[in-house]
Order: structure tokens, then sequence, then C-alpha cells
């Protein structure tokens, strides 16, 4: 399968209507006895294809928001779909075969197999999709091939979390989900990885939804999100972003 869609493909995709909807969203989490509100009133709508930026104070709700259009969680208010799924309304299961299908995750700290190597943590994922793209091929477009051999006490941590992008790129998952991504990652690393991101973005048509206290990262979105005390404080379009490349922090 090729990894390259056309502008056409972008743009068909585009007609579908939104493929992440957040309506009157709230997240509560109770401690004993008391309850912490740390989502309220959330309303977003993300279209097929859009690289979004979501910054904000530690603490704000920025990965619990991600953990509920990722399916990993499930909000105490209001309502989530993918598509035309309710999110929302999924039991545990189906939110399962959600995830499965449809979301690759990249986190911060890579979170790889130790006793596997690279070719073998991607071909996982791979394993557990009925439509995977090619191992080998995955690990090329992030420039791995050369290491799929490596395990990843071998590799730098860069290179890991190339691998991790592979991982979730196996999968051809519509919604790759990225939570501070280069946040274990020098600077120089950290452009590649988010260049990859890009990438992806760009060529494969994924909607990609990074999260970061990085604010420089954020000139390279479609569409940054800024995230205060569990509300959207802010979101804009950006017409012209920037490449990661010709980002410096
Ligand atoms: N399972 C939980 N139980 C109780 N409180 C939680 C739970 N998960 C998150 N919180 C609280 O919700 C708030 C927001 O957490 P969240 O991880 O979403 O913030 P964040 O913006 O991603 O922060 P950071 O940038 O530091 O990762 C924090 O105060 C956190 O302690």
């Amino acid at each position: 399968m090729s990894l390259q869609t056309t502008r056409t493909d972008r743009e068909e995709t585009a007609a579908d209507g939104p493929i992440l909807r957040l309506e009157g969203v709230g997240r509560t989490f109770r401690m004993g006895e008391v309850e912490v509100e740390v989502l309220r009133d959330v309303d977003l709508e993300i279209g097929p294809g859009e690289l979004v930026v979501m910054v904000g104070p530690s603490g704000s709700g920025k990965t619990t928001l991600l953990n509920l259009v990722g399916g990993l969680d499930q909000p105490t208010a209001g309502r989530v779909w993918f598509r035309d799924r309710e999110l929302s309304a999924c039991s545990k299961r189906a939110l399962g075969e959600f995830r499965r299908e449809a979301v690759g995750f990249v986190f911060q700290f890579f979170n790889l197999v130790p006793t596997l190597t690279a070719r073998e943590n991607v071909q996982v994922a791979a394993e557990i999709v009925d439509e995977p793209l090619d191992v080998d091929e995955c690990l090329r477009l992030v420039g791995l091939a050369p290491r799929a051999d490596h395990f990843p006490a071998q590799l730098s941590g860069g290179e890991q979390q190339r691998v991790a992008i592979a991982r979730a790129l196996a999968k051809n998952p519509e919604l790759l989900l990225c939570d501070e991504p280069t946040g274990a990652l020098d600077f120089e690393t950290g452009k590649a990885v988010l260049a990859m991101l890009w990438d992806v973005n760009k060529r494969m048509n994924k909607t990609v939804i990074i999260i970061t206290h990085n604010q420089a990262i954020a000139r390279m979105a479609d569409r940054l999100i800024r995230i205060r005390s569990g509300r959207i404080a802010d979101d804009v379009r950006q017409d012209h972003p920037v490449p990661p490349g010709e980002i410096s922090w």
C-alpha cells in the first residue's frame, strides 16, 4: 500500500465532516470526598487531516482531553464522537476496539517493549489490526530501516521515539495522538521527531494531535488550541504553518 495520498484525497476526506466532535464535555475525578473538575464545557470539532497542537500549563487538562478523544477514558459530562461513533456511549470493549483500529498513540517516554527489536515492536502493533501498513515500510518512513534488528536499549531516545511513531503508523490509524512527543528529547532530536509527524500529516493525511508545554511547537500547527484551567481558552487556525525544520526554541 502506498504511504502517499494526493491532494484530492485530502479534499475528499475534508468533505466528510469532522473526525472528532466534543459537545459540552466535562471530566470530573472523585478523590475520596473531593470532586476535582478537570475539564468543563469543552466544545470542539477537528477535521480529517488537521495538524492540531494543544498547549497549556501543567495540570490544565491536556492529557485528560487527549485520553477522551483517544478512547482511553470517558467524560462525566457531555458527548464525544469519532465520526458517527459516540465514544461517550461505548462499552469498554467497544472503546478498546476503537483504540485498536483507529488510533495511534505516541507518548513522551516511548513505551517500547524492551525485549523486542524495533521491527518486532512495530510488528506487534501491525498484527492487531485488519489492514496494517507494511512494517518495514513504516520503519523506512521514519528512517530506521537500518536499525530494525536493534533492541530499544541499543537505540538513542530519538530513535526510540521514531520506532514508537512507526509502531503507531503500522496500524494505519486515522488519528495519531501524541502526548509530549519531544518532552524527553534534546532540541535537534525533538525537531527530527516533529518533522516525522509533519510528514505523516502532510504525506499520509493522518489527523495528528500533539499536546505540549513547548509554545514554539505551536508554529507547525494548522490549528492551535490553548487549554487553560480545563477550558479551551483559544482556538486559532494558522494559514501558514511553519515546518519544524524552520522552528527554533
Ligand atoms: N485519574 C485522576 N484522578 C484524579 N485527578 C486526576 C486524574 N487524572 C488527572 N487528574 C488531575 O487533573 C488535572 C489535569 O491533569 P492533566 O494530566 O490532564 O494535565 P496536563 O495539562 O496534561 O498536565 P501536564 O502538562 O503536566 O501533563 C491535574 O490536576 C491532575 O492531577
